[in-house]
């Protein structure tokens, strides 16, 4: 697949000083949802704003569908829709109005078959006469996605589309952007939400301090980094492990009571067969046993930790 953003040497400094990001090189690939993860004040924000010509970039080169974001500014926003996190629109006016109204300020000719169809897909046909003021705030969110999408762009911007949303919306809305994706546009998300990166992303970059720290196929960083523990509680505590065990990547857990076993949970041989022979030929009986994997939301913590 080839970029649709390309981000070389990118670097914000604000005019306080504060240097917000500092030598970003990333590539969007046409066609993927591409989330960005980072904690508070990492600069999702700002690399955002940057990519859609509302802030000036400190240095670098950003080009959106091979235009320039600086001196191509007006190209390159055609083919940009961004959802801001916070809900502005004008609240008195209807929610079919809005989007029309917004497609004409990217200089579009009127296409109410297209604004149809828009409101259409984001559930909103229904609540098209409807003030603004009227909707309940998940429906805003999606007027604010549907004027995104008025002037038919090519790229989805959504800085924190679900932050506040409830569960239900939550996996509504989710649905709705793989809907966009499989309509051809390209999808760039930040958030906060671990869940949200892992149940949607293509690929996963995270941001800290102003730096990329990892750009990753999500399948792949979960292969990668995902590792599984079985835990097994003893039906007598042990006070250290037999020399036989040695051989097994085994800990002893809550004052002995649990044995934990990693395990690559992508590998073929994981070693659970011989554990639970060596376990029997000890003596060492279990009352019960369970897995887990460890979550992207691990994964994250660890490798902000590790940036630091
Ligand atoms: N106009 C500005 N002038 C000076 N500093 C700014 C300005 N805008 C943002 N910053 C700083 O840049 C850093 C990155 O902010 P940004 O909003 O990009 O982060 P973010 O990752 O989007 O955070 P959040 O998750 O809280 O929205 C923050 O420390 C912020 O205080």
């Amino acid at each position: 697949m080839s970029s649709i953003i390309s981000i070389q040497q990118l670097n914000k400094v604000y005019d306080s000083g504060f240097v917000a990001l500092k030598d970003v090189n990333l590539e969007i690939k046409k066609g993927e949802i591409f989330a960005l993860l980072g904690p508070n004040g990492a600069g999702k924000t700002t690399l955002i704003s940057t990519i859609c010509g509302i802030v000036n970039p400190s240095g670098g080169t950003i080009t959106a569908g091979g235009h320039n974001v600086v001196t191509q500014y007006r190209a390159a926003r055609n083919i940009i829709g961004l959802v801001p996190q916070e809900i502005s629109t004008d609240s008195f006016e209807t929610v079919e109005a809005t989007v029309a109204f917004s497609r004409g300020l990217f200089g579009k000719p009127a296409n109410p078959q297209y604004v149809e169809k828009i409101l259409r897909q984001l559930s909103l046909w229904e609540k098209r006469n409807s003030k603004i003021m009227a909707l309940s705030g998940g429906m805003k969110r999606r007027v604010m996605i549907a004027k995104a999408l008025s002037h038919e762009p090519d790229i989805l911007f959504l800085d924190e589309p679900t932050a506040g949303v409830d569960v239900d919306l939550r996996r509504d809305m989710w649905e709705m952007v793989r809907g966009l994706r499989e309509n051809g546009a390209t999808i760039i998300l930040t958030t906060h939400y671990i869940e949200e990166a892992e149940e949607m992303a293509d690929r996963i970059g995270v941001i800290n301090k102003g730096q990329i720290v990892l750009v990753e196929e999500k399948d792949a960083l979960m292969q990668k980094l995902g590792k599984r523990e079985l835990t097994l509680q003893l039906q007598t505590p042990l006070t250290e492990l037999p020399a036989e065990l040695n051989g097994f990547a085994l800990e002893l857990a809550k004052d002995g009571h649990e044995l934990v076993y990693r395990f690559d949970s992508q590998s073929e041989h994981t070693g659970i067969a011989e554990l639970l022979k060596q376990l029997g030929q000890q003596g060492i009986d279990f009352k019960d046993l369970s897995t887990s994997q460890s979550s992207l939301e691990e994964i994250f913590v660890n490798l902000v930790r590790d940036s630091k």
